[in-house]
């Protein structure tokens, strides 16, 4: 056998390793992640996009044919650190530009799946993407903490986890080299954690702190948590409305529609290439 196909891909600066595996048939284990996401002894990437069909998908609670159709092509979404997580904004379009790129779809809409649910993507004139992420719910309100400031923010699930602070300071200015501290009841399974300030009508600037990664330039599931509280607060907005979401990494555009929201922006493929059978090997073993 020779080496095993890979490409790298990123959505404004979040970018992935993407492993095509349609037959399920890589031992994708944590460790294998861990050091697949590595910037120095791996390819280096905020998470592991896996290119299967549901149906060649282990068998893990919840188990995913329950969730989408057998036949369609599902992102196993991977974060740096191996947990796997629900759903990735950025990831669902790199993952469709690769789809279309190797010939696996056809046409400029198509349906993928997610441990989220199915999502629709379409591909723009503009050679962005837009995706169906589904219906964000609002849960609540629940302290966050980074160093001695505390932070009120709104959890929000968008398929996965989040906490939306929209703040005054400038959110460059707030420290996310470590995770914000909360109350594990508030977040069971942790979260994603946004600093959003509103830079003029929406218009909204975020930084996010990843679970399972740490600070990234863009968290696309994080940008339509950001919009759907910041439309919630808008005067006569009625919970619908657009936002432009600029992130470290670049621009995205959310919005939000009663049970619905799309994400729209860049995806692209960097390289390609194979990763040496015997590093493939080594690096199932904890270093
Ligand atoms: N970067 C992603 C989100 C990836 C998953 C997240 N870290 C989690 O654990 O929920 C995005 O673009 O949405």
């Amino acid at each position: 056998m020779g080496g095993i196909e890979f490409l790298k891909g990123h959505g404004t600066q979040n970018d992935f390793v993407v492993l095509p595996d349609p037959e399920g048939k890589l031992e994708l284990t944590e460790e294998r992640v861990r050091a697949l996401c590595d910037r120095r002894r791996g390819i280096g990437a905020d998470g592991v996009l896996r290119v299967t069909r549901a149906g060649a998908m282990p068998t893990e609670a919840p188990d995913v044919e329950s969730i989408v159709d057998r036949n369609m092509w599902f992102m196993d979404y991977r974060n740096a650190d191996g947990s796997i997580a629900e759903m990735c904004g950025n990831g669902v379009r790199v993952y469709a530009r690769y789809l279309r790129e190797a010939g696996l779809v056809e046409g400029s809409e198509f349906v993928l799946g997610t441990r989220a649910g199915a999502r629709g993507v379409v591909f723009n004139p503009d050679d962005t993407v837009t995706v169906d992420m589904g219906s964000p719910h609002r849960n609540g309100h629940a302290a966050v903490r980074v160093g001695e400031t505390e932070y009120d923010a709104m959890s929000v699930n968008v398929g996965n986890q989040h906490a939306v602070s929209i703040v005054e300071q400038p959110v460059a200015g707030i420290d996310l080299s470590a995770e914000p501290a909360y109350e594990p009841e508030d977040f069971p399974d942790g979260a994603n954690f946004e600093f959003v300030n509103v830079v003029s009508e929406d218009v909204l600037r975020m930084r996010v702190y990843e679970r399972g990664v740490g600070e990234t330039r863009s968290c696309g599931t994080g940008t339509v948590a950001a919009a759907k509280v910041y439309i919630a607060r808008k005067e006569n907005s009625n919970g619908v409305g657009t936002a432009d979401v600029l992130v470290p990494g670049g621009r995205v555009s959310v919005r939000i529609m009663i049970g619905a929201s799309t994400l729209t922006g860049p995806a692209e493929l960097v390289a390609r290439g194979e990763l040496d059978e015997s590093w493939w090997r080594s690096a199932a073993e904890p270093v």
